[in-house]
């Protein structure tokens, strides 16, 4: 019935032998009044007829359950239903790793039915109305919501409003009669209801055959057909004709009910059932010609099976072939959208029933919307990820949405009267024969069948009979155990109380043990760390003893090198007296010394003195023996003259002429005779002189240089015994000194060294007492506590 146009479904109602509504165009309200809203506009079609448009897909994400969030269930989903993406949050090999899935609209957990149908199904619905085929279908995981989002939780409530959890269908219902209605058109409505389990289709509207039993009550036989130009029909389907919202809810209910009933009757899983809900609008619209033209739009609402075979399977390939034959419809739909969004040249509709049903919202001419619903959990992440691949591809399945053909309301009444005429064709020819018309053999076969089913039915009246007293008796028993349920179940509420308060004790108790444990080890710890402390003091106690014993020897050894200071500065006072004695005695020495020195340098000098005049007294009489020799010479010399001047006077007078030569000769001989005595007397003379001064010279030197030198050696002496002696005497007062000065340190180190080991070992004693008090104490309290505790 989903990819159905006007026409077929016609056939459809045909086919299912219900008597189409005789006045498909008329609402049955009191008042009808013709307006012409949208009018003309409608064969000029506002919508391109080769557009094409992406399947609209959706995401709801359901909150976690009550149960969910007892066991602290982890959540592995984040919507932002504003940026239109999903998260899924996974832990891959210790890292965090995000996927994000973007769709058409997302709706987390707190998104509310009002909000979905608001923003995604209102549109939807007016495409309805405007003459398009629309199917809004819900996919996901079993306990995901696709129920919950499809019908909700209640159709109505009692004053008739629709109540906060009411889901896409009633909403859509009310959306259509109220628009309708605002409208005041002629319209005209049909709804089917069907069920689909293992490639079986169930009518979910038919009444039930009572001349069925058991499971055959529920069954009629409805197949699916080609009509020939490649769109589905489905043979069998009863339509309901409806003219108010709340009758739609009532057959819902209906419909509703008897899938619950038949899921406990044939023991059936909801995720593997899919139901379809169709609502075929006819609406009447004034033409400007004579003509009235009917447009027509159909509403398909489609609640999946869980989703959770499909993924699993899909897994392995040996599972997926045995799921298939399980639920082959949704393995086929996983197909049909792979093959669409691969634009594959074969698309598998044919393979199941499901995707034949749906085949003009996957990739026809209908529009579509998927809701896919998923769950926040960490346990179903598996499934969610394959939900939201699935979705995420159907994203790009391509439609053609077309409006519905109008058709001219002759030609429906023409259709409509020649199908009555053929029914009555039938009814009359059926009263002609006079009742029903079999051939013999199937009489007596119905007769022999007639028989055997009086006898089972009388047996089954036995049977019944017996039945109804085990199911008096049951009822009772049922009644008393209900009675004893009711009880059991009050008891079940205390007992929950009461373990929840026992849980909450429990808690508390746990909590105390911790923190009873915790004291505890920190006793402990606190005792041990005390326990080193006194190790430590004891140890530190040991060691002051043993530096108590150092100090004492230590003071014992000060006080004998007290001693031997005090008699070192004795023996120190008696060197210094005797050196002060002998430097009495060499200052005595050195003044006899100089006294020595000064008398030898007062005789050196007068010696000098003395030296100087007979030495100057020897020069003037050497220059004076110089002068009269001279003057002797001179006279010699001037009384030879004179005598050779008078020799040669007698010479020249007596040998004047012939001696001449010899004269002259004699007289150079005499006067260099004489000039050579001369020089040696002088030369003798000069020598003697000069050798007498220079031997008084020499004598008077040396006696003044052995003079000097004995005057320099005795006052170096005396230099070097003062600068000795004041070296001494300066060492001596520094070793004095310094003796003093570290004698005097030494004995204030001890006193505050002694003054700092009393000290401190009254502090240790002090420390001691203290952590000896401290460690009672706490033993006791502890031993206080852990008894406590342990009672
Ligand atoms: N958005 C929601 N807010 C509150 N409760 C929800 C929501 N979605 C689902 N639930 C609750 O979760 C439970 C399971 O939901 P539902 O029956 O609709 O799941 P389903 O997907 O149709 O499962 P199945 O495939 O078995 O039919 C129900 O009790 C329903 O009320």
């Amino acid at each position: 019935m989903m990819s159905l146009t006007p026409d077929q479904f016609r056939k459809v109602g045909m086919g299912g032998g219900v008597t189409p509504s005789p006045t498909p165009f008329l609402t049955p309200r009191p008042e009808r009044r013709r307006t012409d809203s949208r009018g003309s506009d409608w064969s000029s079609n506002r919508h391109d007829r080769d557009k094409e448009v992406n399947v609209q897909v959706l995401l709801r994400c359901r909150p976690l359950t009550e149960d969910e969030q007892r066991i602290n269930v982890p959540r592995v989903i984040s919507c932002n239903d504003h940026r239109r993406e999903v998260t899924v949050v996974q832990n891959v090999a210790n890292k965090q790793v995000d996927r994000v899935f973007t769709f058409d609209k997302v709706f987390g957990p707190k998104a509310q039915q009002r909000t979905i149908y608001d923003q995604a199904i209102v549109p939807i619905v007016n495409e309805v109305l405007d003459g398009f085929n629309c199917t809004v279908f819900a996919y996901g995981q079993t306990g995901t919501g696709k129920t919950y989002t499809m019908e909700g939780g209640m159709m109505r409530n009692k004053g008739g409003d629709l109540p906060a959890e009411a889901g896409v269908i009633p909403r859509a219902v009310r959306q259509i009669f109220d628009t309708l209605e605002a409208q005041s058109a002629d319209y005209s409505m049909k709804v089917t209801f069907l069920e689909l389990y293992n490639e079986e289709i169930t009518d979910l509207l038919a009444p039930e055959d009572n001349s069925r039993f058991g499971e055959d009550k529920q069954k009629k036989p409805i197949s699916l057909m080609e009509d020939g130009k490649g769109c589905v029909v489905v043979r069998g389907l009863e339509e309901e004709a409806v003219y108010s919202a709340n009758e739609i809810y009532t057959l819902l209910e209906r419909g509703a009910a008897k899938r619950r009933t038949a899921d406990t009757l044939l023991n059936k899983r909801s995720s593997r059932s899919h139901s379809v809900f169709s609502i075929t609008v006819y609406i009447k619209e004034t033409t400007v010609g004579d003509e009235d033209l009917i447009k027509c739009g159909k509403l398909n609402l489609v609640d999946l099976a869980g989703s959770e075979n499909i993924s699993r399977s899909g897994a392995r390939e040996g599972r997926a072939r045995e799921a298939g034959e399980i639920n082959k419809s949704l393995l086929t739909l996983g197909r049909v959208i792979n093959a669409l969004v691969e634009h594959s040249a074969h698309i598998p509709y044919r393979d199941s029933k499901l995707t034949r049903i749906l085949r003009d919202s996957l990739g026809g001419k209908t529009k579509t919307c998927i809701i896919a619903t998923i769950s926040p959990s960490a346990h179903s992440l598996e499934e969610t990820l394959s939900t939201l691949d699935y979705a995420y591809r159907a994203k790009n399945i391509k439609n053609k949405p077309e409006a519905n053909q109008k058709m001219s309301k002759t030609v429906l009444l023409k259709d409509l009267y020649l199908e009555i005429e053929k029914m009555k064709e039938d009814v009359r020819a059926a009263r002609d024969k006079n009742g029903v018309y079999i051939p013999h053999e199937r009489f007596s076969q119905e007769e022999a069948e007639k028989k055997a089913r009086m006898e089972k039915i009388e047996q089954l009246e036995n049977d019944l009979n017996l039945s109804e007293k085990q199911v008096d008796k049951y009822r009772e028993l049922y009644l008393t155990e209900q009675e004893q349920r009711l009880d059991i179940e009050s008891d079940l509420k205390d007992c929950k109380i009461n373990l929840e308060k026992s849980r909450k004790e429990l808690l508390d108790l746990q909590e105390n043990h911790k923190a009873a444990l915790l004291t505890l080890k920190e006793k402990e710890f606190i005792i041990s760390k005390l326990l080193c402390s006194e190790n430590s003091l004891i140890e530190r106690a040991k060691e002051l003893r043993t530096d108590l014993q150092h100090a004492s020897e230590d003071i014992n050894s000060l006080f004998a090198k007290l001693e031997n200071k005090d008699k070192m500065e004795a023996e120190n006072r008696s060197t210094v007296l005797t050196f002060g004695s002998q430097l009495d005695q060499h200052l005595k020495g050195v003044a006899t010394m100089k006294e020595l020195a000064n008398t030898m340098q007062k005789k050196a000098s007068s010696d000098l003195e003395k030296m100087d005049s007979a030495v100057s007294s020897q020069i003037s009489a050497t220059e004076q023996f110089l002068v009269t020799a001279v003057m002797e010479a001179k006279e010699v010399i001037e009384g030879l003259q004179n005598s050779l001047n008078e020799q040669k006077e007698l010479l020249y007078f007596s040998a004047r002429q012939q001696e001449e030569e010899e004269a002259a000769r004699d007289e150079k001989q005499a006067l260099e005779k004489i000039a050579a005595i001369l020089a040696t007397l002088t030369s003798n003379r000069t020598a003697m002189v000069t050798e007498a001064s220079r031997g008084m010279k020499e004598s008077g030197v040396q006696d003044n240089r052995i003079l000097q030198q004995q005057m320099s050696v005795l006052q170096q002496v005396a230099a070097d015994a003062g600068k000795e002696m004041n070296k001494y005497t300066a060492k001596m007062e520094r070793h004095f000194m310094e003796d003093t000065f570290s004698v005097a340190e030494s004995r204030g180190i001890m006193e505050d060294g002694l003054k700092e080991c009393s000290k401190m070992v009254n502090d240790s004693k002090k420390q001691w007492e203290n952590a000896k008090s401290y460690i009672n104490k706490l033993n006791t309290s502890s031993l206080a506590e852990i008894s406590s505790i342990v009672k």
